[in-house]
């Protein structure tokens, strides 16, 4: 039996947040000795800290929320594939690469060196990648990096063109070491009704 790989940041106070955004802290507020019994925590964090989903929400008023998302895409089978040294990523980088069967792509860039610090740059999806992936039945994209689209990017189109595919964002992944291969993912969302993301805790294991 293979073992479960954790693929995930670590949330404490040392996790780079996007620039701006809310700071991860954890407290316990409530403690043993006030309560008589129990320590209770509180965390607050953004939902786009660490490991991650994007519901399509988060980047269109119109979008799912992360309840309405479908928990298949979240757990099952995925290929990991390694792109190291790109400015970006789009068909011509995966030309080489057999999508065959491949539901959940995992890319390994390791362009995020650092990940107490929030990257200046980074290489982004290429829009037109999403019809291509979506032609050869892909469903999730993971990434070991914060976003899919340029860092200034207002305008998101690769969040935007994978969404009209039907293709969902998994950002954030720790992939330093993970050989290309095949593996089972389990990378879920909480149920979280409104929200336009949410953290997961992500895991491989390596398929036979
Ligand atoms: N769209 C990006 C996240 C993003 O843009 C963002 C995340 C947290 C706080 C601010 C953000 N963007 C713009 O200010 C992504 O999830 O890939």
């Amino acid at each position: 039996m293979g073992t479960w790989i954790d693929i995930s940041q670590r949330l404490d106070d040392k996790v780079a947040v996007w620039p701006g955004d809310t700071p991860f802290s954890y407290k316990v507020n409530w403690s043993k000795e006030e309560s008589g019994s129990v320590n209770v925590g509180q965390i607050n964090m953004s939902i786009h800290t660490g490991t991650h989903i994007d519901a399509p929400f988060h980047f269109d008023d119109d979008g799912k929320r992360v309840i309405d998302l479908d928990l298949d895409l979240y757990m099952g089978n995925a290929r990991v594939i390694h792109l190291p040294n790109k400015t970006s990523i789009g068909v011509d980088e995966l030309a080489n690469i057999d999508l065959q069967d491949v539901t959940r792509l995992l890319i390994r860039t390791d362009a995020w060196k650092d990940r107490s610090v929030f990257p200046q740059t980074i290489p982004h999806i290429q829009p037109e990648l999403a019809a291509y992936l979506s032609e050869h039945g892909v469903r999730l994209i993971g990434l070991d990096l914060p976003s899919v689209d340029p860092l200034d990017s207002k305008e998101l189109s690769a969040h935007h063109e994978l969404a009209d595919h039907g293709i969902h964002i998994l950002e954030g992944l720790v992939l330093d070491g993970i050989e290309p291969g095949n593996y089972e993912l389990a990378a879920l969302p909480l149920p979280l009704v409104e929200a336009d993301g949410s953290p997961v805790r992500a895991v491989l294991k390596k398929s036979p």
